[in-house]
């Protein structure tokens, strides 16, 4: 589903967003816009990996210096001598083996011992030639990527410029402050799906996000004309359906939008909606309608939204790992149905959780994820599903 979805729109957009120039330091998040490659061999020398002795010849060894890492040794030239060496030094030329110092004696200046038969140094080019590709492009940066590429020798990394994205929230039933209360529900969307879209990369400003807008189509029209001026990227939350006052569509149609998806057999979410616009300059942006009820919003993120962002960044679409029902879940007739589970990590297990109907917010709020259920199937216990994954951090839902 979500995955054909992604590639087609990589492929036929052809657009990708900007690379950049970023400081190590600020690219965590970001993805790699070229290939990661090492600047000079890794290591870049014959590094002693023990604190000893570098010799030269069979010993015992007479005592002519000492190499700390950080600098460049003079060379061994005559057999039976050795330098004192420490850990990540440039192991000498003329050196033929590194003894550590607890396998050694010393008396009267002279080193006795036996090294090892396997190299005690690291030779150069061991972990990565110079130029060698290490991690393509399209690669999501992270920790362990920022401290990779500072041992290749990098300063600044090209990426890809965060994607940017918008919201707006249709629905002149919807309160931004207070309780719920005659016929008008809280706005849960407005202050959620940013914090979503953030989760997915994209770079979201507290002005981005705008509502509710009037249930008007002039009103409608203007937002999505302003929206679409700075953003990559439109998301829209309620208005798909065809009530008195969604105007989504006829929105889409006044701006010239092409649909790239129009609907999508799956429960819940199935209105949901990605259209495309392009300006004259070539420059080509995204809305995703996303339906009014919440759960349904949620839907359209991780089947619609996720796998464009994907593409936006140059990265590919991920595997959705397998997972084994604890207990069953309904199949949902000809449509894919995606059910929140929540992951017993003790056990191995996924188990489907509760209040998950499509108005509802509380069974998302302690799951990990949607197993799919595919369509014309029911999912029995024992049974290996996907689960298309929510975008939690470390720490979420791990009780
Ligand atoms: N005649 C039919 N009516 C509906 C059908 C259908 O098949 N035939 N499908 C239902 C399904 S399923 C969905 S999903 C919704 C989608 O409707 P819209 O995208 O047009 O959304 P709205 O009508 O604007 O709102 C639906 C529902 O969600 C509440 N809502 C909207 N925005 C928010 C928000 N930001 N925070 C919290 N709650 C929100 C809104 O009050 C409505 O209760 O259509 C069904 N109807
Ligand atoms: O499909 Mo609606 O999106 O079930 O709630």
């Amino acid at each position: 589903m979500g995955g054909s979805a992604g590639a087609g729109l990589r492929g036929r957009s052809g657009r990708r967003a900007a690379a950049v120039a970023r400081p190590l330091v600020d690219t965590d998040g970001s993805t790699l816009a070229e290939p990661l490659t090492p600047r000079t061999d890794l290591p870049a020398f014959p590094t002693s990996s023990v604190d000893g002795w570098a010799v030269r010849g069979r010993g015992p060894w007479r005592v002519v210096g000492r190499v700390l890492a950080g600098s460049t040794p003079a060379p061994l030239t005559e057999d039976d001598t050795t330098v004192e060496i420490a850990t990540g030094a440039m192991v000498p030329d003329g050196a033929t083996a590194v003894l550590r110092v607890e396998e050694s004696t010393t008396v009267d200046g002279l080193v006795s011992g036996v090294p090892r038969a396997a190299p005690e140094w690291r030779k150069p080019g061991e972990e990565a030639y110079a130029d060698e590709e290490l991690l393509p492009a399209g690669t999501p940066v992270d920790p362990a990527v920022i401290g990779l590429a500072a041992s290749c020798g990098h300063d600044t990394l090209r990426v890809r410029r965060a994607p940017r994205a918008a919201l707006l929230v249709f629905g002149d039933e919807l309160l931004t402050a207070g309780p719920p209360a005659a016929g008008r529900v809280r706005d849960a969307l407005g202050p959620a799906v940013p914090a979503w879209l953030r989760r997915y990369g994209c770079q979201v400003r507290p002005s981005d996000v705008v509502g509710p807008v009037a249930d008007t189509l002039p009103a409608h029209v203007a937002a999505l004309r302003s929206a679409l001026a700075n953003a990559d990227l439109v998301c829209t939350t309620g208005g798909t359906m065809n009530g008195p006052v969604d105007h989504l569509h006829p929105t889409l149609e006044a701006l010239g939008a092409d649909y790239v998806v129009n609907t999508v057999a799956v429960r819940p979410g199935f209105p949901m909606l990605l259209a495309r616009l392009s300006d004259h300059d070539g420059r080509v942006r995204f809305v995703a309608g996303l339906p009014g009820n919440p759960q349904s919003a949620i839907v359209a993120l991780v089947s619609l939204v996720a796998p464009l962002l994907a593409g936006l960044q140059g990265r590919s679409m991920p595997v959705l790992p397998q997972v084994t029902l604890a207990e069953a879940v309904p199949g949902r007739g000809d449509h894919t149905h995606l059910a929140l589970v929540r992951l017993d990590r003790a056990a191995g297990v996924a188990r489907p959780v509760r209040h998950v109907g499509s108005a509802m917010l509380r069974g998302l709020a302690g799951a990990d994820g949607f197993a799919v259920i595919r369509p014309g199937t029911s999912g029995e216990p024992g049974d290996r599903v996907p689960i298309v994954p929510l975008p939690l951090l470390p720490g979420e839902r791990v009780s």
